[in-house]
């Protein structure tokens, strides 16, 4: 048997010494079977989690995805490991931290989401696509944009949302009556679309078109803020969060939602597609984990 066949088994089995032993003698931690599944798939999939740190050490891709477009952390939580679920998720948040700062380094005028804002982008009854017909939102994503809006409406009557993609919070949102409900979006043709479809004309909502980071001067203190933009790295959603102290009225309510590198222009399809978190109680504890401190609605400030 080949080394890497070699080591698609011992991952399968759990077997760390051997995994590390055949990594040492050369095999490709790269390496795809048959099946399409790498040996990091097979850890994970098999939730173990010390080799599939042994591996990630190796420099096994993170965000490699199987023929049905799984990648090694779907496996994990599809299987129920949470402990090989958050060691590649954890190694996913620090690659896209690191690739956002190089990033940044290397052009300090990228805006990120910029090649994203001129795309043109495909409106369908169940989903929101970008121009590389990746999927910016879902309408599987509802009972969950329905969680977050319960809890960024709990707090009380003005709320602010950054990111209108199909309005599914926007409109979950809506059922609370909030007293004004305003919405940032910097897409023109989501913009555009949202005119048409009549937001413009609520008497509760404020639609202020732009990016985030350029209109903040005109946002105010809020009751509930939710965030869920597009295109961006995390370090915009960690710039976002700095300005939560003043984009919240004390005991006000804060959650976000990140698709977790789904659309990062360096990993493109991304480590845990949105498809990982699907279900609300699980997206929602997900969601926690993204940053410290783990929970992914923050109040009092
Ligand atoms: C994933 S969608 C939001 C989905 C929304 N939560 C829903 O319930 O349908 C992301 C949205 O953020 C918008 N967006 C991306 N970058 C942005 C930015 N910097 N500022 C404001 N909106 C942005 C995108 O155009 C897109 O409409």
């Amino acid at each position: 048997m080949e080394d890497e066949e070699q080591l698609c088994e011992a991952a399968r089995n759990g077997d760390t010494d051997k995994v590390r032993a055949l990594i040492e003698s050369g095999a490709d931690v790269s390496y795809f079977d048959g099946h399409g599944l790498s040996p990091l798939m097979h850890a994970a999939k098999h939730g173990h989690a010390d080799a599939v740190k042994c591996l990630l050490e190796a420099g096994a891709p993170w965000n490699a995805l199987s023929p049905s477009n799984l990648s090694a952390g779907d496996f994990a939580m599809d299987s129920g490991h949470q402990e090989a679920f958050d060691v590649l998720l954890n190694a996913g948040i620090q690659a896209e931290l690191i690739l956002g700062t190089i990033a940044r380094r290397s052009n300090p005028s990228d805006d990120t989401d910029g090649d994203y804002l001129e795309d043109r982008i495909t409106f369908s009854e169940d989903k929101l696509m970008d121009s590389d017909s990746k999927a910016i939102m879902m309408a599987w994503e509802k009972p969950l944009m329905e969680a977050h809006a319960k809890a960024v409406c709990s707090g009380g009557k003005h709320i602010l949302n950054i990111g209108f993609g199909m309005g599914l919070v926007d409109n979950a949102i809506q059922q609370y009556a909030p007293i004004k409900h305003t919405i940032v979006e910097a897409h023109p043709e989501v913009y555009g679309r949202m005119l048409r479809s009549g937001w413009g004309e609520k008497e509760n909502v404020k639609i202020i078109f732009g990016r985030w980071q350029d209109v903040l001067p005109q946002l105010k203190s809020y009751d509930g803020v939710f965030f869920d933009t597009y295109g961006e790295y995390y370090e915009d959603m960690r710039e976002f969060h700095q300005h939560l102290p003043s984009l919240l009225k004390p005991g006000g309510i804060y959650s976000f939602f990140n698709g977790l590198c789904g659309v990062n222009t360096l990993a493109r399809k991304g480590l845990f597609g949105r498809r990982s978190l699907e279900g609300c109680e699980t997206q929602i504890l997900a969601i926690g984990h993204i940053l410290p401190p783990c929970l992914s609605v923050y109040t009092g400030f």
